[in-house]
């Protein structure tokens, strides 16, 4: 790699041995930041997945999960998962061949199709907005975990013998870069860009919520973060779901 990564002005960062789970260690902390933090660890006894599931870490592993407290609306806060997600992407594609990486909705990474990254955000609501906000990012660096209930995407490795504090600090500029154009530019070159990276755009794919399965071709997502599938029975724009191709 030619240019050596700098720190990102205005982001604090905390490394931890082994905590329960840097989402949890940095709700804890949220009330008392000035400043974006991240948590990072590397062990977590107990780290938690979307929809309540575990999120197993083999050792040598990344967890890191950025601490902040954003303004404006909670809808408006949300979009940061896709600038995790892209910022996920844009890491791993220094260590590996951008062309093996794509991205699942809402912000999940895949490499060659398997599960390398996990994202998890987690917030506290204000009248007017969001109190706090932490991003929980979960990279399989050096393995990938067994025994997984949901094999749809298998749970993948990137190999290679990366530092997860070196992986943090290109990760921690990346996720910079990409506040730096939410605030000066909005949301629309994220989502152009995420959709550009998108796995089975165009494709049909299948969108299971808590209450139903809806089947239709991947048309786009929409300017607040839902995915567009054209069905048998017209236009769905779905705010919550798990993918599956
Ligand atoms: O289910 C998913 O895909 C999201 C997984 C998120 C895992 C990360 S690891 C760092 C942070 N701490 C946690 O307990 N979870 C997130």
């Amino acid at each position: 790699m030619s240019t050596e990564p700098v720190w990102p002005e205005g982001y604090e960062k905390v490394v931890f041995d082994s905590v329960d789970s840097t989402n949890a260690e940095a709700l804890r902390a949220a009330p008392e930041i000035e400043r974006p933090t991240w948590f990072m660890a590397c062990r977590q006894e107990a780290g938690r997945g979307r929809r309540g599931r575990d999120w197993q870490m083999p050792d040598g592993n990344f967890a890191a999960t950025l601490a902040m407290r954003p303004t404006g609306t909670a809808g408006w806060a949300a979009l940061r998962s896709f600038m995790a997600a892209l910022a996920v992407f844009e890491t791993l594609a220094l260590y590996t061949q951008r062309t093996r990486l794509s991205l699942k909705w809402p912000n999940d990474v895949l490499l060659d199709g398997g599960k390398v990254a996990g994202i998890l955000l987690e917030s506290a609501s204000a009248p007017d907005g969001i109190d706090w906000l932490v991003i929980g990012i979960g990279v399989n660096l050096a393995a990938a975990p067994e025994g997984l209930e949901d094999d749809a995407f298998p749970p993948i490795a990137l190999g290679g013998d990366i530092d997860p504090e070196d992986f943090l600090l290109r990760l921690a500029g990346h996720y910079a870069t990409e506040e730096s154009i939410l605030e000066q530019l909005g949301f629309a070159p994220i989502r152009e860009k995420w959709l550009r990276n998108a796995a089975r755009l165009g494709e049909v794919i299948t969108a299971r919520t808590g209450s139903e399965e809806v089947t239709g071709i991947f048309e786009t997502v929409d300017e607040a973060g839902r995915l567009v599938l054209a069905t048998d029975h017209g236009e769905r724009r779905i705010a919550a779901a798990d993918v599956y191709f």
